[in-house]
């Protein structure tokens, strides 16, 4: 069994580069299917399992995919006929391959995709995608685990969504810019990601408007073709390194880290007393001698980011007074605070809601994973934790951070990962793929 293995009480100092968007590459791979002619040139890939399973989506479909992990580069040709059916066993590995639903419906006038499952941070349905579908003329059917979506012709239409759903917005932009006629998102999710997809389509020959603000106009177009695109950087990387200084009183810059896609974060650790000095280079953390409590509650873009509820949670146990944090995205999403209790960790959950009692002086233990940011979030608790952490179930962070463990170890944590034999002998790991 593979685990990282913390032993806590390094101060972080130094330089680390970020990788590009996970939420970014997902989308923008679905939206090189719209590509009737050229090839698709992607820059600054993260080396993620979730790119790995949204390689083999579009292999699936017959796009002819090609990653080159050197140079962190995705060439994607979806020119030749494509396949309508995306299988089980790829989409029910990854809730994100539902947004090859639009481009396929566009491009093909029909489209089957497994029905993703629920997960363990939230039931997450998909009735938003599916609304916004039927509303440009999609005919929708469920049958035996799969959804079917079929239209002779997509039209432009107004279509507002009951919660700014990120993957809904996704989705509706991917099939919409192909419609005939235009087509206005209202209360559309308002995420970097989704200005980074809208980018991409316009270079693709789209003609989106608006992302970023909670109006989208997407003006339907006949043709797209191939184009080269960077990946707008990871915020949630860079927030999780940011939390990562302020608590163990470390002073580290978040390299060409984008301040604005992270306001809420920022101005969070000011409150609690961390100097963030933003600059040409990125933006510099350093943390306090001793962290203040803070209140914070989870919503849609602007608001904190659920992606970085957990991870702040260890921020919070370890400030003096008590820190309440309010999850309002997910109905799950507090899986890693019975990891923390092992921990030493004191707080009490009510609903949605936790009350978190600090400072904490956190003991190092053996912890499970149970989704991807709880798996950051236990590696943070590790660095300032005494004695030994022995984190595992490791697949979920490789979902999402690429050598976390390395970037960390670069910064000065005591930290490593090793397959760990039932004898206790270790082998380390270098990579994890
Ligand atoms: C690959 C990707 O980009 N994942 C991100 C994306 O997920 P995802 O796109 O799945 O998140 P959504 O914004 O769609 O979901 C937010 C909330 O809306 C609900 N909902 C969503 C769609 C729908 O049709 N009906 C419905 O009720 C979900 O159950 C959830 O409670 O945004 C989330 C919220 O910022 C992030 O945590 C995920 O990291
Ligand atoms: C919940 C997340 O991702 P996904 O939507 O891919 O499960 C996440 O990135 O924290």
């Amino acid at each position: 069994m593979e685990e990282i293995i913390i032993q806590g009480g390094q101060q972080l100092h130094g330089t680390v580069q970020i990788d590009g968007a996970k939420n970014a590459i997902l989308p923008i791979m679905a939206a090189a299917l719209l590509a009737e002619t050229g090839t698709t040139e992607i820059d600054a890939v993260p080396i993620l399992a979730d790119v790995f399973t949204m390689k083999s989506v579009l292999s699936a479909l017959n796009a002819e995919v090609t990653f080159d992990q050197q140079r962190q580069q995705l060439q994607i040709d979806a020119s030749q006929h494509l396949a309508v059916e995306a299988p089980f066993e790829l989409v029910s590995k990854m809730r994100a391959s539902i947004v090859v639903l639009g481009p396929l419906l566009a491009r093909l006038g029909h489209a089957k995709v497994a029905m993703p499952g629920g997960c363990a941070i939230g039931s997450r349905p998909i009735d938003l995608h599916l609304k916004g579908l039927r509303q440009l003329g999609a005919k929708i059917t469920q049958n035996s685990g799969y959804i079917e979506a079929e239209a002779t012709k997509l039209i432009g239409a107004d279509i507002y969504l009951d919660f700014p759903s990120v993957g809904a917005t996704e989705n509706i932009m991917l099939a919409a810019v192909l419609a005939e006629g235009t087509t206005f998102i209202e209360n559309a999710a308002r995420e970097p990601e989704i200005v980074d997809l809208a980018i991409m389509l316009d270079k693709m020959g789209a003609n989106v408007s608006g992302a970023g603000t909670e109006t989208i106009k997407i003006v339907g177009v006949q043709h797209l073709h191939g184009v080269n695109h960077q990946v707008v950087q990871d915020r949630i990387e860079a927030g999780t390194f940011m939390i990562a200084a302020a608590i163990t009183h470390g002073e580290v810059l978040i390299k060409d880290a984008i301040a604005a896609h992270n306001r809420p974060l920022i101005s969070k650790l000011v409150e609690m007393g961390v100097t963030i000095v933003e600059n040409d280079a990125g933006v510099l953390v350093k943390g306090p001698a001793e962290l203040q409590a803070a209140n914070i509650k989870t919503m849609p873009h602007p608001g904190f980011p659920t992606d970085l509820q957990p991870q702040m949670t260890i921020a919070q146990l370890l400030a003096t007074g008590v820190s309440v944090m309010n999850e309002t995205v997910f109905e799950n999403r507090f899986m890693h605070m019975n990891e923390l209790r092992r921990m030493n960790a004191d707080f009490e959950i009510e609903g949605n809601t936790l009350f978190l009692h600090g400072p904490a002086q956190l003991k190092g233990a053996q912890v499970d994973a149970t989704d991807l940011r709880a798996a950051a979030a236990l590696v943070l608790a590790g660095l300032v934790a005494d004695g030994e952490t022995r984190v595992t179930h490791l697949q979920y962070l490789d979902r999402g951070y690429y050598l976390l463990h390395q970037k960390l170890s670069q910064l000065g944590a005591n930290i490593r990962r090793s397959e760990v034999f039932e004898d206790g002998a270790e082998r380390p790991v270098l990579t994890a793929y």
